[in-house]
């Protein structure tokens, strides 16, 4: 179910992996232009993290698969998005749990970890699907997170 083919990012780097996972999630967007949006629904996100680099770690990682899980369907899985002040705000539309910001905040945060690792992987792509005919593709520019 998950073994789709993702649109490829183009990089430099020699190593390349890629984690699907899935999180269920309710969210709103809060503005008018929002039509039936604007109300508290669920999905179950899918998401596609791809990661690249040059230097393995001590175990021959890029990153660890399970990490990338962890990082955000821990934080994500059974949540009202709105609610994660952290990472979201109902006043700013910018930071409204749209696909679009849901997909870069997912970037930010997996490369929030990335950078704590000697190795330094990229967080190249995100592949985030909503709705089974709706999805966003995030591509961070180079040195941006
Ligand atoms: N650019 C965006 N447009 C919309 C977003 C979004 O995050 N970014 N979100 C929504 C809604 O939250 C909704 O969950 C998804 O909308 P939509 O694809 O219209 O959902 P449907 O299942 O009704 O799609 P159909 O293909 O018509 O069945 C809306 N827009
Ligand atoms: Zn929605």
């Amino acid at each position: 179910m998950m073994q789709q083919i993702y649109p490829q990012v183009v990089h430099p780097y020699q190593f390349e992996l890629n984690k699907d996972f899935h999180f269920a999630a309710a969210h709103y967007v809060p503005a008018e232009a929002a039509g039936k949006c604007r109300q508290v629904h669920g999905h179950t996100y899918f998401v596609n993290i791809t990661v690249a680099g040059d230097d393995l770690d001590d175990t021959g990682f890029l990153v660890n698969f399970s990490l990338l899980k962890k990082l955000v369907h821990d934080r994500f899985d059974h949540t009202l998005l709105n609610d994660d002040s952290e990472q979201f705000d109902d006043t700013v539309p910018s930071r409204f749990p749209t696909t679009e910001v849901v997909a870069k905040t997912v970037a930010e945060l997996v490369q929030q970890q990335l950078d704590t690792q000697p190795n330094r992987p990229r967080c190249v792509q995100v592949f985030l699907r909503e709705t089974p005919t709706s999805y966003v593709v995030y591509r961070p520019k180079a040195g941006s997170l």
